[in-house]
């Protein structure tokens, strides 16, 4: 099985063209974050800032606004309950990001409802955790009209959407899976686990990341890599690549910090990627 290498950070990171706008770097929408789980939508906002989003959107419950502003206030705030402000904002997006914390509630649903309604062909869908619980449960709930549509469950969440048990997660299944699912869209699916892998429906290719560790065991793990997979997408082309360069990239900003520390918690791992970002990208396709 093909592994992703070091490489592809240089292949896809590129350096900055002086003649940008914040507008070049991607629009983003992240939906999720309840009254209970409002670490998840602010780990998920982190970690695509911090990737280099250029403007960062996030329709989460009110409770969330203080924290989230005092953290992060390079990001836009709409209360979850605004339909008509989802409405009105999602079509203006190019990623939507969904489900970090969104819980499985009457207006989790209703956010994916709105989602599923409003989105354009043209924009890229990234689904993690409750989004693919609450799909799992009802499939008319994914979003169809999107041309580019990326899922990162954990095994478990993956279990539940597919109805494979984890130990029978081979890959002909999963791509099985993903036929049966997404049968008209350009699916990928980012399978995490302690190896994750990146598949991409279209052209039946998967790649393992072999980066990684225990120390990245921690809550919030996974919502810091639905942003950072929204920052890649806003700002790179939307591919295997892409999506491989973001696994390995979150990966890799954890093995440093394993290096010198038991744990690695998500927030410190989002503040070290513009330093690697830097490193990467540097005399690379400056157009
Ligand atoms: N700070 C916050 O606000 C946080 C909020 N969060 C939000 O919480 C919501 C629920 O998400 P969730 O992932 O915590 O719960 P769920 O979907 O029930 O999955 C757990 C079940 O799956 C099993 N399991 C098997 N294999 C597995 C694997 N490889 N990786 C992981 N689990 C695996 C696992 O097995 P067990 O641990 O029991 O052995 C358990 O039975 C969601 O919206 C999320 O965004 C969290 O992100 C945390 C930080
Ligand atoms: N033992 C491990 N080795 C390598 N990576 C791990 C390990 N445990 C967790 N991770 C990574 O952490 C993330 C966990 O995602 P997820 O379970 O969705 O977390 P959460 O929902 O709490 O944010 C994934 O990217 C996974 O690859
Ligand atoms: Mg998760």
């Amino acid at each position: 099985m093909a592994e992703i290498s070091q490489d592809i950070l240089k292949n896809v990171i590129k350096e900055r063209p002086s003649a940008s706008h914040k507008g070049d770097y991607g629009k983003l929408l992240l939906i999720g974050g309840s009254s209970h789980y409002g670490g998840a939508i602010i780990m998920a906002t982190e970690g695509a800032l911090n990737s280099g989003a250029g403007l960062v959107c996030v329709a989460t419950h009110n409770l969330n606004v203080t924290a989230l502003h005092s953290r992060d206030p390079e990001a836009m705030f709409l209360d979850w309950r605004d339909e008509a402000g989802l409405k009105q904002l999602i079509p203006q997006m190019n990623v939507i990001i969904c489900g970090m914390g969104l819980g499985v509630e009457q207006q989790s649903i209703k956010c994916l409802e709105i989602l599923r309604d409003t989105v354009q062909e043209n924009q890229t869908v990234v689904l993690d955790a409750s989004a693919l619980t609450l799909i799992a449960k009802d499939k008319t709930l994914i979003p169809r009209n999107a041309k580019k549509i990326v899922i990162t469950p954990h095994q478990m969440e993956w279990e539940r959407l597919s109805q494979i048990r984890i130990n029978y997660q081979t890959d002909a299944a999963n791509f099985e899976a993903l036929d049966n699912l997404f049968p008209k869209q350009n699916a990928y699916l980012v399978l995490k686990s302690n190896h994750t892998k990146v598949y991409d429906q279209m052209d039946h290719q998967v790649l393992v990341n072999p980066l990684g560790n225990p120390g990245m065991a921690t809550g919030g793990m996974g919502d810091t890599l639905a942003g950072i997979i929204g920052g890649f997408c806003g700002q790179f082309s939307v591919n295997l690549q892409t999506l491989a360069a973001a696994v390995y990239l979150h990966s890799l900003a954890g093995d440093v910090i394993f290096e010198e520390n038991y744990v690695v918690r998500p927030t410190k791992l989002s503040a070290l990627l513009p330093k690697l970002m830097k490193k990467y990208s540097e005399g690379k396709n400056k157009n």
